[in-house]
């Protein structure tokens, strides 16, 4: 293991059999560690004994244990000099003095500007963009900047626009989420009444015209509160978006921020993508390039699979699987009309006159229950029940919960759910995704 400052003590050893390193940390250094993947991996705990230090902007208490399950990728930065100790084996761990992290502050000190003057002006605070290719550590540079922003008082909101990798809810959806208290050192922020939509795959590819409604839907949504909620709206909001930034992806990009009327475009590890936004972007709009940390860790697929299955299953089962207890039953098929949006793109010249693809795309198309349901997650969506009412507004209406199909009996017309809530279902207008979960419990 490549440590600096490190030294393996005996002492401190709070489970029989567990090692314990002790890491001394200068000021402005920070400790990355990682825990091994795959479900035989050891956690790995995490203490802080002197000084003062946090965790991508959420800070640790001292002499509380931490852990860490398998797969996290951690990094325990100090502004001021601490020591810790991490107990167990962790896959690497070492110390590093070049981290960005005082950019990220100086850019929260301006944000932290905008809103006093927001304050001041009675306008509305800072609305921020987060951008750049995958694994540059957006997600972690929303998390700091929301932890920091909560930390002096304010409220903002995190909207997620990252359709495969969601920090808020189950993969395929993009949400928005009142941030009240920095992130849990351990399970990130807490999800109480997120405002959820369904998007049904986990690239905003398969369905870009859906993914830019739903964009607009969430920037209406997020306007009406700013316009009742001043706090909100002196917070502003902090949007993680996902790392496809050419093409489509980035017609995205200039889509969510007009959208939300974005002030701040902070672009990470990306010259082009900035040069790009800076041309394409009216000239009020602040683009700022930010590098990435050293410590951001890439992803390979099979990672990013097994984060979204533990996010299916964090949504079913709790944090490490142990806070709720879902249930199994069984709704009949003439109790529920599943749908799926967006109808498969045919050529141009076989569409019905004056029909263009782009009104395919926001199509409503039934699915009959078959067995190629099994294992499909569906949103429940909050539209009002009734022929009429669940076509009206579908795509535009957010979703009040999800459920698997777990076994389909065609014969007997049924299919067997798991759902978080016992029957019966709260609405009867399901939204089938691309997305497939196997419960292994
Ligand atoms: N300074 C750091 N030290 C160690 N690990 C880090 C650091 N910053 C981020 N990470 C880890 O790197 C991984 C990738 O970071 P993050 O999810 O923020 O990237 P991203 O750009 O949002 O990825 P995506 O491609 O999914 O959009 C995460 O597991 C995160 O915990």
């Amino acid at each position: 293991m490549a440590t600096e400052g490190a030294e393996t003590t005996s002492e401190d050893v709070p489970v029989p059999g567990k090692a314990s390193t002790r890491f001394d940390l200068e000021k402005e250094t920070e400790l990355r560690f990682e825990v091994e993947a795959g479900e035989a991996a050891e956690q790995v705990d995490l203490e802080l004994l002197t000084g003062m230090a946090e965790v991508f902007g959420s800070e640790l208490n001292r002499n509380k244990k931490y852990t860490f399950g398998p797969g996290s990728k951690i990094a325990v930065f100090t502004w001021q000099g601490c020591s810790v100790n991490l107990y167990g084996k962790p896959e690497v761990a070492y110390v590093s003095k070049d981290t960005p992290m005082l950019l990220y502050l100086n850019t929260h000190a301006a944000l932290e500007q905008m809103r006093k003057q927001a304050e001041r002006d009675n306008e509305r605070g800072p609305r921020v963009m987060v951008v750049g290719p995958t694994d540059v550590g957006k997600s972690t540079v929303c998390r700091l900047l929301l932890s920091y922003a909560v930390r002096v008082g304010r409220r903002p909101t995190l909207v997620e626009l990252d359709v495969g990798q969601s920090g808020v809810s189950v993969p395929g959806t993009v949400s928005a989420l009142c941030i009240e208290r920095p992130a849990d050192v351990e399970e990130g922020f807490s999800v109480q009444a997120p405002l959820v939509y369904h998007f049904g795959s986990t690239t905003p590819g398969t369905n870009i015209k859906l993914y830019n409604k739903l964009t607009s839907c969430l920037a209406d949504v997020f306007s009406q509160r700013c316009e009742v909620n001043r706090k909100a709206s002196v917070g502003g909001c902090i949007i993680n978006t996902c790392g496809w930034v050419k093409g489509s992806g980035y017609q995205a990009l200039v889509h969510c921020a007009s959208a939300f009327e974005v002030d701040v475009v902070l672009v990470l590890d990306h010259e082009r993508l900035y040069n790009e936004l800076k041309r394409d972007l009216p000239h009020f709009v602040r683009v700022v390039l930010l590098p990435k940390s050293g410590g951001v860790v890439e992803r390979s697929k099979e990672c990013r699979r097994d984060t979204r299955d533990e996010k299916i299953r964090e949504y079913f089962y709790g944090f490490r699987g142990v806070t709720f207890y879902p249930f199994s039953y069984e709704v009949r098929f003439s109790d529920v009309r599943i749908y799926k949006i967006g109808a498969p793109s045919i050529p141009d010249s076989c569409l019905p006159l004056g029909m263009s693809q782009d009104d395919t795309q926001l199509k409503l198309v039934p699915v009959t229950p078959g067995r190629d349901l099994t294992y499909h997650v569906l949103s429940v969506s909050s539209a009002e029940d009734g022929e009429e009412g669940a076509r009206k507004g579908i795509v535009e209406s957010p979703v009040c919960g999800f459920i698997v199909v777990t076994n389909v009996d065609t014969q007997a017309q049924v299919m067997k759910v798991l759902s978080p809530a016992p029957r019966p279902l709260p609405r009867h207008t399901l939204l089938i995704m691309d997305i497939r979960f196997m419960d292994m419990k």
